[in-house]
Formats: structure tokens, C-alpha cells, sequence
């Protein structure tokens, strides 16, 4: 895919200064020359839902920002009130063979390198962050939201089960006992909610704040031996990211029985409905 570079000049809290930008359709890597910390924005309207073209954009520029030496990598979304809708539905439901076998590879890969990232990673959830944009958000090591969102696993409100590797990312953040109930209920929570569980660690007034937390905790970092931090946190993933490697092909053929069952097409095909619904009123 042909990316464009351009240098330009954006405000931030500290004034303003030049940072690198890296711009596709789909994902924007801006890497900020004072703190070396790289800002990677969803930018799929209308809801930044992670299908194939997304997916596979974010594992790119993740793989650039750890190739660029950035010092850390914030996640976030263009949207001013969505972080990410999750998955694209339209990529499940009647899916083309090919595609959807791509699609969800692409997703193992974008988990993989987001949740195995050897750079300090942090989300700015700076709108409704459901299912896969959960999983984004859990994947990194810290989060800091905006106020009046949402946030969670509410995959079984859809009929569907998170696999694994969903759970991992929950269970990494969240107490067992407490990760299992809001799984197994398909909760939401309110950015409120949310900090009081743990679910995130702060709450910010706007994305540039919020932004400017994320920057404050890889910041955390600037007096630790980096390989040492590195090599200690993929210790600490090493086992989820294994089990993945490991089994990633029979995870798929997993996703591709289950989604082809006809009361899951069936699901799916009334839970966009609703959505159309819902966006026409
Ligand atoms: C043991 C075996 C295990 C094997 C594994 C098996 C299966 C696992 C499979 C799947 C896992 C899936 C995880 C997911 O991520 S599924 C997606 C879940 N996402 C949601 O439920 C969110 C749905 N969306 C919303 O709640 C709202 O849209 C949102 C709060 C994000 C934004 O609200 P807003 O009012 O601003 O916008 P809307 O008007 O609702 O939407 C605008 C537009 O976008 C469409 N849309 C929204 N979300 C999605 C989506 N996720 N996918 C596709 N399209 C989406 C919506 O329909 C509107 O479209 P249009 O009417 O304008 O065309």
C-alpha cells in the first residue's frame, strides 16, 4: 500500500512543535520529535469498524512505529465519539469464503503485534469503545477515557462467543471473578463504571488530555533499560501470545464453523437491522 510522508506542525498541550506524520486512508502514525511517542488514529468513518483493510492497516503501522524506534505508542480514534464500533458485522455476516478467512487472520495478526508490542503501549478511548475496540483498548497497558462512553465485552449480547485470546486481553486488566461475570453478562460499562472496576486506569476531560495521561504514563518508562522492559513485559504475555501462535489455524477453522451457523447469521442479520434502525431514527 503506498503511504504518503508529510512533516507538519500541530498544536499540543505543550505548544506547538513538528512531529512525523504518517498518513494512509485508514490509520495515521504521527510520532511527536520531543518525546519520540508515537499517536496511531483509527480513521474508518462512520464507526472505525475494524474490517479486513483496518485490521491489516493497524498491524502495519504498529510494526512501523516499533520500527521507527518510537518510545511508545498511543492508540486512538479520529472520531469524537467512537474509539471503535469492534469488528465490522458486514465482514460476518453472509461472509465471501476468502475474505473471511483473511479478515480473521488479520485480526490474529493486528492482537498479536498490538498485545506482544515491545514498545509501551496506551489507549485514549475518546468515545464508545464495544467488543473489538474493547479488545484494542485492553491490549495495551494502560487506558485513560473520555467521560459518557462506553466500554466492554458484549459479545454473548450478540450470540457470539469471545474467544480466547478476547478473554486473555480482559484478563490481563480485570480481576478473573470480575472479567467472567461481565463477559458471561455482555456488559457495558460507563467510563465511571469502568474506573471504579479497573477497567481503565484514568479519566480525562478531553482527548487532549487524555492524550497528554496516556504520554504521562509511557513517560514512566524514560528511566528504565528499555530491552529490559521489553524482554519483561512479552515475559508476561508470552503465554496468551503462545497460545495464539500455536493454535491460530484451528482457531480459525473455530470462527469460521461458528459464524456459518445459521441462528448466528441469523443474529447477526437482525443485530444490523437494529443498528440501521436506530441510525435512521
Ligand atoms: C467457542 C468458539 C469461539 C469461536 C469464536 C467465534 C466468534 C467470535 C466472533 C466475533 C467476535 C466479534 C466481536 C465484535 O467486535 S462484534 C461487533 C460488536 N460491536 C457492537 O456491538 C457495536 C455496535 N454499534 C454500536 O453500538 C453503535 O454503532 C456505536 C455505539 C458504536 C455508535 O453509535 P452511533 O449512534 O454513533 O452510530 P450508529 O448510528 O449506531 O452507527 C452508524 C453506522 O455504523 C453502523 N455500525 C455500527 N457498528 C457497526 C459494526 N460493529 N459493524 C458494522 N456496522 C456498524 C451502523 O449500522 C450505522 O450504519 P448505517 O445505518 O449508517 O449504514
Amino acid at each position: 500500500m503506498m503511504r504518503s510522508k508529510l512533516l507538519s506542525l500541530v498544536p499540543c498541550a505543550t505548544g506547538p512543535f513538528r512531529t512525523m506524520s504518517t498518513t494512509t486512508k485508514l490509520t495515521t502514525v504521527e510520532v511527536n520529535d520531543k518525546t519520540g511517542i508515537a499517536t496511531l488514529t483509527m480513521n474508518r468513518p462512520p464507526v472505525n469498524g475494524l474490517n479486513l483493510d483496518l485490521l491489516r492497516d493497524l498491524r502495519q503501522s504498529i510494526a512501523e512505529i516499533e520500527g521507527n524506534k518510537s518510545r511508545g505508542l498511543i492508540l486512538t480514534s479520529s472520531n469524537p465519539t467512537i474509539f471503535s464500533a469492534g469488528l465490522d458485522i458486514m465482514e460476518m455476516y453472509k461472509p465471501d469464503k476468502e475474505r473471511v478467512r483473511a479478515f480473521w487472520t488479520a485480526l490474529q495478526d493486528a492482537w498479536l503485534a498490538l498485545y506482544g508490542s515491545s514498545v509501551p503501549t496506551a489507549a485514549a478511548i475518546n468515545g464508545h469503545s464495544p467488543a473489538g475496540g474493547c479488545l484494542l483498548a485492553t491490549s495495551c497497558e494502560y487506558r485513560v477515557m473520555l467521560p459518557k462512553f462506553t466500554i466492554g465485552l458484549n459479545e454473548t449480547k450478540l450470540g457470539i462467543v469471545a474467544p480466547m485470546w478476547f478473554m486473555s486481553s480482559f484478563l490481563s486488566v480485570l480481576p478473573r471473578r470480575e472479567a467472567e461475570r461481565a463477559l458471561n453478562q455482555g456488559r457495558m460499562f460507563t467510563t465511571d463504571e469502568a474506573l471504579q472496576i479497573g477497567l481503565v486506569d484514568e479519566a480525562a476531560g478531553t482527548k487532549e488530555e487524555a492524550l497528554e495521561k496516556c504520554a504521562q504514563f509511557i513517560g514512566t518508562f524514560a528511566k528504565v533499560n528499555p530491552i529490559a522492559r521489553a524482554l519483561t513485559k512479552q515475559q508476561f504475555r508470552a503465554a496468551e501470545l503462545e497460545q495464539l501462535e500455536s493454535e491460530r489455524a484451528q482457531d480459525l477453522e473455530k470462527f469460521l464453523f461458528f459464524i456459518n451457523q445459521p441462528a448466528v447469521q441469523k443474529g447477526l442479520g437482525i443485530y444490523l437491522e437494529s443498528l440501521k434502525k436506530k441510525a435512521k431514527n
